[in-house]
């Protein structure tokens, strides 16, 4: 393929070019790891193609960024949640860095890391897409888990658990150094929330859901509908005139797709299921922004590192399929 779909980006002033953020950083959880992702994906070719395959002009500082400099000498637990004050500073700069390439109207894609730097890349573009379009923008969040604990619900204290709670509003604080950087254009409606693969969901997490009307489609939804049904039903929530900033988190793939990632549960798409998402959103014109977060090479490797391979191949695949490869 030479040239990118004929899919018209609505919400993009600039269609040909990718803004890229690649993120080393693992302190949303316990398990080191996951910040070795974005060189292991970047080694296995995967701006490569989206420059020579799909045609993208990338905006890109060559660096995988791990932040060192930010993290705090002490971090102690508040509020129950771990190392607040490092993923506090790093997804605070990390939404600078998105939402400066979001503003120039360009396509943002980050390479994570743990999806605690979510917080860090959809509070960006939320307000870039504000600025530049008067606009809410609405997230798709694929995953095996809804993420969306308060501090005071999380049973483990691991912020991986938490970053659509800070998004929306549900959780708050007030200590400017402890997420209190986000302010209300950083934010998202739980209105322009999808949800879409859970399987393993808190006990506080399912209240938050019903409390809140939350749209979510489980794994047992896909069973009974089939994903593309499910993806009309979703897309149709969001509407056609919504930007859309998908948040895709691989442990949505079942582990015989992608093994290597901290929290992995059985019951989860296939990865054609996982491209056929990323497609969908791709075909709505509507995509601002991607994350693509949880891959950890060092987990489950296999014989040679199979297990390694298998997940940086599928997250290559999911975003490919996001930035159009696949349609004709
Ligand atoms: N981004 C993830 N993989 N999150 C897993 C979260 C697991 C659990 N719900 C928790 O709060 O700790
Ligand atoms: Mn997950
Ligand atoms: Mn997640």
């Amino acid at each position: 393929m030479t040239t990118t779909s004929m899919i018209q980006p609505k919400f993009l002033s600039k269609p040909d070019e990718l803004g890229v953020v690649a993120v080393g950083f693992s302190g949303g959880q316990c398990k080191p790891g996951v910040d070795a992702a974005p060189s292991a994906l970047i080694s296995s070719g995967l701006l490569t193609q989206l420059h020579e395959e799909l045609g993208y002009n990338l905006n890109h500082d060559n660096t995988v960024h791990s932040y060192k400099e930010l993290m705090p000498q002490i971090d102690p637990d508040y509020r129950g949640m771990k190392n607040p004050l490092a993923v506090s500073a790093v997804t605070q700069k990390l939404s600078e860095q998105v939402y400066n390439q979001a503003k120039e109207g360009r396509c943002v894609l980050t390479l994570g890391g743990d999806h605690s730097i979510a917080i860090g890349t959809i509070s960006g573009t939320a307000k870039a897409i504000r600025e530049r379009l008067g606009r809410e923008m609405a997230v798709i969040w694929v995953d095996a888990h809804a993420d969306i604990n308060t501090p005071e619900s999380s049973e483990s204290g691991n912020i991986h658990g938490m970053p659509v709670a800070f998004l929306t509003g549900l959780a708050t604080e007030k200590r400017e150094d402890i997420f209190g950087w986000i302010k209300d254009d950083n934010k998202i409606s739980v209105k322009k929330l999808v949800y879409i693969g859970l399987r393993d969901i808190d006990r506080g997490e399912k209240k938050i859901l019903r409390d809140n009307g939350i749209k979510a489609f489980s794994m047992h939804d896909i069973d009974r509908h089939g994903i593309g049904k499910v993806m009309d039903m979703a897309l149709g929530h969001i509407g056609n005139d919504t930007p859309i900033h998908l948040s895709f988190d691989v442990d949505a793939l079942d582990p015989m797709w992608a093994p290597s990632t901290g929290t992995p549960v059985r019951g989860g798409l296939t990865l054609r299921e996982g491209d056929f998402i990323a497609e969908c959103v791709h075909e709505t014109g509507s995509l601002v922004a991607m994350d693509l977060v949880e891959v950890n090479p060092t987990l489950e490797p296999g014989v040679n590192d199979i297990g390694a391979q298998q997940t940086v191949r599928a997250g290559c695949s999911l975003v490919r399929c996001a930035l159009g490869e696949t349609l004709l």
